[in-house]
C-alpha cells in the first residue's frame, strides 16, 4: 500500500505577457530574457489571487476522479504568496470545495514546495489518511517590483496539482529527500513585513523579490544533482531508471547545465519555463500534468521531481507513477 497520484491537473490566468510587452516597463529585451533564461512568456492575474488559482486546480482534480468532496482527508497547499496570512489558500479552497472531512493547510518551502507538500502526505498516507489533495499554487506577481529589470522578467502565476491516495499498487513514492540552507536564506527574499507595532519596531517592510541570481545559479547547479544522486541512491536505483526528471522551471540555462553535470540526455529533462516563467511550487505540477496529459509520462515510469529556490531549499522525491 503506498502513495498513487489518481489524477493531475493545472491552471494559469488567461492574461499572456509576451516578453516584448516588458520592454515598456523597463529596460530590458526579447532577446535578453529569452537568451539568458529561456522564458518568452508568463500568465499574471487580473482580478485573481492564489486561492482562486488552488481552488481551479482542486476543482478539476475532483472532477476527474468522480470524487465528492467529502472524501478527501487533507489538503496541503504549497505557496510562497497566499491571499492572507489566514485563512491559509488551503483552507479557502477546502471551505469553497465543501470538503468538510479534509483538514487543510499551506506550507511554504518556496519553489521546492511542492516536493515539501508530497512527502508530507506520503507520510500522512502511511501513517492512515486514504486521501487528499497536493497543489502548488503562486501568484508571484504581486512579489515583483515590475521596474526593476533583474527579477521582473523570472516570474509568472500558476497553480498545479495531484489527487493521491493509499491504494495497494505499484505506484508509490520510491524516496524522497528534502534539504534546507538557511544560512545563505538572504541571497532570495520576498514579502517581507514591517514589524511595527504599538511599542514601536523598526523594520520596513521589503514586499517585493531582491535575489542574489549568480549565487542562486551556482547553488542550485552545485545542490540539485547532488540532492537527485542522493535519492536515486536512497531508493536502490540507478540515474538510468530514471524516465523523466519534473525539475522546478526557474531558468532553461540552469536546467541544461544541470542535466549536462549529470551527463544525462536533455531529453530527459522536458521544459516548459519558456511558456510560464518560474511559478516557483507551481512549476512542478505544471509540468508534471502537462506531460501526463501529453503522454510524455505514462503509468510504470518511475519519475524525480526536483524543487528548488528559496530558503534556501532543495527537494527530490522520485515515484513510480
Ligand atoms: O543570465 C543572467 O544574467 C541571469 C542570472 C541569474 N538568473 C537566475 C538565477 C537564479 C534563478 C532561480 C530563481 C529561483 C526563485 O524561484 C529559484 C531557482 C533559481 Cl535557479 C533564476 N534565474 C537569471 C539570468
Amino acid at each position: 500500500r503506498g502513495l498513487r497520484i489518481q489524477a493531475s491537473a493545472h491552471y494559469v490566468p488567461n492574461r499572456v505577457v509576451k516578453n516584448a510587452e516588458l520592454t515598456q516597463l523597463m529596460d530590458t529585451s526579447d532577446e535578453w530574457i529569452q537568451t539568458r533564461t529561456g522564458i518568452r512568456q508568463r500568465h499574471v492575474v487580473i482580478d485573481e489571487n492564489t486561492s482562486d488559482l488552488a481552488l481551479h486546480v482542486a476543482t478539476d482534480l475532483l472532477g476527474q476522479s468522480g470524487l465528492s468532496a467529502h472524501r478527501l482527508d487533507f489538503i496541503i497547499v504549497a505557496t510562497m504568496s497566499p491571499d492572507y496570512q489566514t485563512p491559509s489558500v488551503a483552507a479557502q479552497v477546502q471551505g469553497e470545495l465543501g470538503a468538510t472531512n479534509a483538514f487543510a493547510f499551506d506550507i511554504n518551502a518556496a519553489c521546492s514546495g511542492f516536493e515539501y507538500a508530497l512527502k508530507i502526505a506520503n507520510d500522512l498516507i502511511n501513517s492512515g489518511s486514504q486521501r487528499g489533495i497536493v497543489i502548488g499554487a503562486e501568484v508571484l506577481s504581486k512579489l515583483v517590483d515590475w521596474h526593476d529589470r533583474t527579477t521582473a522578467v523570472l516570474f509568472g502565476d500558476g497553480a498545479g496539482g495531484v489527487l493521491v491516495e493509499g491504494v495497494e499498487s505499484n505506484s508509490r513514492v520510491l524516496a524522497t529527500d528534502l534539504a534546507t540552507f538557511g544560512a545563505s536564506g538572504q541571497k532570495l527574499t520576498a514579502g517581507k513585513m514591517a514589524n511595527g507595532n504599538a511599542f514601536g519596531a523598526n523594520q520596513q517592510a521589503q514586499p517585493f523579490f531582491q535575489m542574489d541570481g549568480r549565487a542562486i545559479y551556482s547553488f542550485a547547479v552545485r545542490q540539485v544533482p547532488a540532492s537527485i544522486e542522493l535519492t536515486v541512491a536512497k531508493a536502490n536505483l540507478m540515474l538510468a531508471d530514471i524516465d523523466k526528471f519534473v525539475l522546478h522551471q526557474a531558468n532553461g540555462r540552469i536546467i541544461e547545465r544541470v542535466a549536462k553535470g549529470m551527463d544525462i540526455a536533455a531529453i530527459k529533462f522536458p521544459t516548459n519555463v519558456a511558456n510560464y516563467g518560474n511559478t516557483s511550487a507551481a512549476s512542478v505540477p505544471i509540468l508534471f500534468d502537462e506531460l501526463v496529459k501529453t503522454g510524455q509520462i505514462t503509468r510504470g515510469d518511475t519519475i524525480a521531481l526536483a524543487g528548488f529556490g528559496g530558503g534556501l531549499t532543495v527537494g527530490t522525491i522520485i515515484i513510480k507513477y
